[in-house]
């Protein structure tokens, strides 16, 4: 049911002009830890076949949200990319594991059934070299800026925040990766699900190398559209040239201290 409502929504999408279209973290399955045993294909698979399938038939870039991936190793949380010829161009496995504890909020231990990546994954269209990331990993800001350091010009979160974190901290992660880095960010969520044992915030989002919201959804389903002007971008880093003003000879890894 999902992926049949994915490939209706990516054909809308490209009607409406999208020539990259992205889809949400955990698009084919609930996401919580009982579910991703479960729902867990391998790739490729059903749901990356039909994403292969929605990429030939529009034209277009798809970027396949998440699945929870099954191989040999054990299950992750993972990001595929396909051309416009189907073939699958990049392959992105959740870096940092959403383990959280928030008492009479929100726990979540993504790790209880999940193993992290450690592959930075950045892929190059003819409309921008793009990095990528899923939900918890925007929080962590030497991802982004290894992507910018590498040339990625917009980085794209499939993400699901929740209702404690996503009214705090999910508008201002984007905005603050966008900053730092001077590049497009963009985040796609699943739409709001009051029912469902995971809530997801919703608000999918673009964000521009300025800092500013330039598309955004509400909680319910909606796509959103954005056009991305890398004149903007360049002219950002000329006029204030704190990528190249960086003090890399200075800045020494450290451990931090809890
Ligand atoms: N679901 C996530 O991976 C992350 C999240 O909800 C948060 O960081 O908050």
């Amino acid at each position: 049911d999902n992926v049949s409502r994915a490939q209706n929504l990516l054909h809308q999408a490209v009607v409406g002009g999208a020539e990259i279209a992205a889809l949400p973290e955990c698009f084919n399955s609930p996401y919580g830890v009982s579910n991703f045993a479960k729902y867990a294909e391998p790739i490729p698979g059903e749901t990356t076949e039909a994403l292969s399938k929605m990429a030939v038939s529009n034209g277009v870039y798809v970027v396949g949200g998440s699945i929870p991936e099954r191989d040999q190793e054990g299950l992750f949380n993972t990001t595929t990319v396909f051309a416009p010829n189907g073939d699958l161009i990049a392959k992105y496995r959740k870096m940092h594991l959403f383990d959280i504890d928030i008492p009479g909020k929100i726990t979540f231990k993504e790790s209880d059934a999940l193993m992290p990546g450690s592959g930075f994954t950045h892929f190059t269209t003819p409309f921008a070299t793009i990095g990528l990331g899923i939900c918890y990993d925007i929080r962590f800001p030497e991802l982004a800026q290894i992507y910018a350091h590498k040339g990625c010009e917009l980085l794209i979160y499939p993400g699901a925040f929740n209702m404690t974190t996503g009214p705090a901290h999910w508008e201002l992660l984007q905005r603050a990766r966008a900053l730092d880095n001077q590049l497009f960010v963009a985040t796609v969520s699943p739409a709001r699900d009051p029912d469902a044992s995971y809530v997801a915030w919703g608000h999918s989002m673009v964000v521009n190398p300025w800092g500013t919201v330039i598309a955004s959804a509400e909680a319910d389903e909606k796509i959103v559209y954005a056009d991305l002007d890398l004149g903007l971008l360049h002219d950002v880093r000329r006029r204030v040239p704190v990528l190249v003003q960086k003090r890399l000879d200075l800045y020494q890894e450290s451990t931090p201290r809890l």
